[in-house]
């Protein structure tokens, strides 16, 4: 129970991050009348647009959020990205403040080695095998250790930032100078992973709410450069394989706890299913679910964080999602192909409204419905190709 936005009675929803994922978050908080507040590190950030209100601050200087918080005195702290002051969050939760879906849970999984750890040292699941490298000498030793193929990632960043294979000892410097260009966080430490040969890799978003644990149809994606492009579900599994996905899935949120959904990212390799991270909010490539559930990612997250009953998920269709991204950095743009793509049979597009373009950024996304899943992974990537970031279009306004 809970009164309108703007009064005394209002049920207050804070997000610490507002991109193209916060932005769906907000728009189903919305729909249950919640007072919406973004915040970001940029201005006009897409949830921000949806937003009752937004405010632009570093989300990495604990004294800012936290006065940002006891000002707002939200009902929940909804982490949207990783970079956050963590230890912030979790002095504000013993003040009484409600984080999404826990602070200890933000704290692990914005730092690769938290979340690791606990996977595999603590729960024993299935991952890689990792070293830590405080340096290019341990990076160098490490890869030594592990052998090439192996993967090189900063231990906290999203998206692929940092993240390279390093193929050759000989490769080891350039990996560890893009680490250190492509680290969202304050630390120069890495993580080093021998390279999981997989047949396929997906997310197995799950759902912990009131009613429970449930879990979504497995996700398939294809990720370039440590970044999604293309997702489908559902992804074609054995009883077997969805099994023990299930399994890891169930532990991996059991220990980390609290309400909301969670991207578990697994490869599905044939010697079994390995762990490779979790996300303890909506995923990117969970995006296809605007087109395929009853209830999108984003729906879910909502109801679960606010204490409703989440029942079964239903799977209406078959559908993909495919990125559309910036390939230069520009402050005017503009996204031109729309018609064309939604020319295209039981398509839709939705477009980000970033500001501005970066290379490499996402910027719009296709999403696809067909009979079988191979119809609609090719549709979305047609739709994806129709669509082109324009740059330095010289709008006058
Ligand atoms: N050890 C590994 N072996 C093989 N491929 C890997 C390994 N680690 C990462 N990858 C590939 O790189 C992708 C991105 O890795 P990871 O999920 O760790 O990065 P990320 O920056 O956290 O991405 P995101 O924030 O989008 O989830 C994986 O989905 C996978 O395709
Ligand atoms: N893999 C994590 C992910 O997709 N996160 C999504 O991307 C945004 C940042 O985009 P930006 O870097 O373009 O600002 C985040 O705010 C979130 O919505
Ligand atoms: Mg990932």
């Amino acid at each position: 129970m809970w009164g309108a936005p703007f009064s005394a009675g209002a049920k207050k929803m804070l997000l610490l991050g507002s991109g193209e994922l916060g932005k769906e978050v907000i728009i189903e908080a919305q729909r249950y009348g919640v007072e919406c507040i973004a915040v970001d590190r940029y201005e006009h950030a897409p949830a921000m647009q949806v937003a009752h209100r937004s405010y632009c601050i570093d989300m990495q200087d604990p004294e800012a959020l936290k006065s940002l918080i006891r000002k707002e005195q939200p009902d929940l702290i909804v982490p949207e990205i990783e970079a956050i002051a963590t230890h912030a969050l979790e002095e504000l939760e013993q003040e009484g403040f409600k984080v999404v879906p826990t602070a200890r849970a933000a704290r692990l999984t914005m730092d690769r080695e938290g979340i690791r750890r606990l996977a595999a040292e603590q729960l024993g699941l299935p991952t890689a095998a990792y070293r830590f490298a405080d340096n290019l000498e341990q990076l160098q030793h490490a890869v030594a250790e592990l052998g090439t193929p192996c993967v090189v990632k900063p231990l906290m960043s999203s998206s692929g930032k940092g993240q390279s294979v390093c193929r050759t000892p000989e490769e080891a410097p350039a990996c560890w100078n893009a680490a250190l260009k492509g680290a969202r966080g304050r630390t120069a430490r890495v993580i080093v992973e021998a390279f999981v040969p997989f047949e396929s890799e997906i997310t197995l978003l799950t759902v912990r709410s009131a009613s429970g644990t449930t879990f979504c149809p497995p996700i398939g994606h294809i990720q370039k450069d440590g970044d999604y492009v293309e997702s489908w579900q559902p992804h074609q599994m054995t009883d077997g394989q969805l099994e023990q996905a299930q399994d890891i899935a169930r532990r991996i949120t059991d220990e980390l706890g609290g309400y909301g959904i969670f991207g578990v990212e697994l490869f599905l390799t044939s010697t079994g299913v390995v762990f490779s991270e979790v996300s303890p909010r909506p995923h990117d490539t969970g995006m296809v679910t605007m087109a395929t559930q009853d209830l999108s990612e984003f729906a879910l997250h909502v109801r679960a964080i606010l204490g409703l009953p989440v029942h079964e998920v239903q799977l209406l269709v078959p559908g993909a999602s495919a990125t559309l991204k910036a390939n230069t950095a520009a402050e005017d743009y503009a996204v031109a192909g729309i018609e064309e793509a939604l020319k295209l049979p039981r398509t839709q597009v939705r477009i980000f409204g970033k500001p501005e373009t970066k290379v490499g950024r996402r910027m719009a996304v296709a999403l696809s419905t067909a009979d079988e899943v191979e119809t609609a992974r090719k549709i979305a990537n047609e739709a994806a190709n129709k669509l082109k970031v324009e740059v330095n279009v010289n709008h006058v306004k």
